[in-house]
C-alpha cells in the first residue's frame, strides 16, 4: 500500500482512538489530542494537574486503547530502583525466591508504563527511569532488557508539595510533552461527572474503551511514516528556529513580561532534543488534522506542552516558575512573527 494511503488509514484509527477515550474521560479534548500526538510521535508524557481531575483514568483509558502490556507503579518516598526490577518472596517451602518486577515482567511486550506521582519517588528511581526513557532498555541480573515499544507516562499532582523530589533537568527533558489537566469548566460536563454513577467506578468505566484499538507493535513504524510523510516548508523552518532562539534570548524578539526583565530570567532555553520533539509533535498534529504539511498553528498547538518544562529559570525566579513560564511561552508565541 502506498505511504499516503497508509497514513490516511492510520489517521482514521487515531481519530477513533481519540473518540473512544473522549467518551470515557469527559471535557478533556485538549489533553486527549495531546496524548494522541505523543502516542504517534512515540514520546514519553508527563501529566500535571490538580487532585481527582481524572489523570489516572485518562492514562488507563489510553493504555487500554494502545493495547500491549501495561504496568503501573506508585511513586512513594521508600520506593527504590530495585522495586521496579525484581520482587523477592518466600515460596511454599519457605525458600527465598526472586521474580521479575513491573519493568521486566513482560520483556519487550511492555507498551505502557505508568508512573503515578513520580515526584514522590527518590532521585535514584528517577535516574533508572531516565535510562529506560532515553534508551528503552535497562540492565539487570547481568543482562540487557530492551523495551522497543515502551512509552512512559508519569503524573505528578501540583497540590501536594510535601515529600516531593523535583524531577532533575535531564529527566524532565526526556519527556516529549508535559500536559496540564484541569477540571472541566462546562457545567453540563461537571453535572454528568457528579451525578452519573458510571463515573464513580473508573475500573468499569475504562472497560468501555475497546481494547487494543491501536496496533501497539506497529506504532514505531507508523510514527516513522508520519515523520517522513509530513512536510515542513522553509518558511516554517525559519519560524521554528526563531521560536527556539526566543526561548534562549526572549529580549531579542521584543518579548515583554509583567514586572520581570526577560534578559535576566532564563538560565537555559530549550535543548536541541526539545526542538526535535517539538517538530515531531507538530508533524503528528498536522497529520491528525488531515494535512500533509505543518503550518504555524500546528507548532503553536504543541509549543507550550513541548517546551515549557524544558526552560530553566535563574534560581531567583525558579520559585515563581508556575506563574512565569506560562506567561513567557505565551508571549514568545505572540512576539515571534509567524509566516
Ligand atoms: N473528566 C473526567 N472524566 C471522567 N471521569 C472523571 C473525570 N474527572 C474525574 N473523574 C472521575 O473522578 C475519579 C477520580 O479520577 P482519577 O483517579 O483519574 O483522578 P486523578 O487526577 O488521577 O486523581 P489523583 O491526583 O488523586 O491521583 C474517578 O472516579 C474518575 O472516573
Amino acid at each position: 500500500m502506498n505511504p499516503d494511503r497508509q497514513l490516511a488509514d492510520h489517521q482514521k484509527l487515531a481519530l477513533q482512538f481519540e473518540t473512544a477515550i473522549g467518551q470515557v474521560v469527559l471535557g478533556q479534548q485538549r489533553a486527549i489530542r495531546l496524548l494522541a500526538v505523543a502516542v504517534f510521535a512515540r514520546g514519553h508524557v508527563l501529566l500535571e494537574g490538580g487532585v481527582g481531575v481524572g489523570k489516572t483514568t485518562l492514562l488507563r483509558a489510553v493504555a487500554r486503547g494502545i493495547g500491549g502490556q501495561y504496568e503501573r507503579i506508585e511513586g512513594t518516598i521508600d520506593l527504590m530502583p530495585n522495586d521496579l526490577i525484581y520482587y523477592t518472596s518466600l515460596d511454599a517451602k519457605g525458600k527465598p525466591a526472586v521474580s521479575p518486577g513491573p519493568l521486566l515482567k513482560h520483556g519487550g511486550e511492555l507498551s505502557t508504563f505508568f508512573f503515578n506521582e513520580i515526584n514522590r519517588a527518590r532521585p535514584q528511581v528517577h535516574s533508572l527511569l531516565l535510562r529506560v526513557m532515553a534508551e528503552r532498555s535497562a540492565s539487570a541480573f547481568n543482562r540487557e532488557f530492551a523495551f522497543p515499544h515502551l512509552q512512559v507516562f508519569a503524573d505528578r499532582n501540583r497540590v501536594e508539595k510535601e515529600e516531593t523530589f523535583e524531577l532533575p533537568a535531564a529527566a524532565r527533558d526526556r519527556f516529549m510533552l508535559e500536559i496540564g489537566v484541569e477540571a472541566p469548566q462546562d457545567p453540563a460536563v461537571l453535572e454528568q461527572l457528579a451525578f452519573e454513577p458510571r463515573f464513580y467506578d473508573p475500573d468499569s468505566l475504562i472497560l468501555s474503551v475497546p481494547p487494543a484499538l491501536l496496533p501497539c507493535q506497529e506504532l514505531n513504524r507508523i510514527a516513522d511514516l508520519i515523520q517522513r510523510g509530513i512536510h515542513a516548508s522553509d518558511t516554517l523552518r525559519a519560524y521554528v528556529l526563531n521560536l527556539w532562539r526566543a526561548t534562549h534570548r526572549p529580549q531579542d524578539f521584543g518579548v515583554v513580561l509583567d514586572e520581570v526583565e526577560p534578559a535576566g530570567l532564563i538560565d537555559a532555553g530549550a535543548s536541541p532534543r526539545g526542538m526535535a520533539y517539538l517538530i515531531r509533535a507538530a508533524r503528528v498534529h498536522a497529520w491528525l488534522q488531515g494535512r500533509d504539511s505543518v503550518i504555524p498553528e500546528d507548532v503553536q498547538a504543541v509549543f507550550a506542552p513541548a517546551i515549557a518544562h524544558r526552560i530553566f529559570l535563574k534560581p531567583v525566579y525558579e520559585y515563581r516558575r508556575g506563574e512565569l513560564v506560562p506567561q513567557l511561552v505565551e508571549r514568545i508565541l505572540h512576539s515571534v512573527a509567524a509566516p
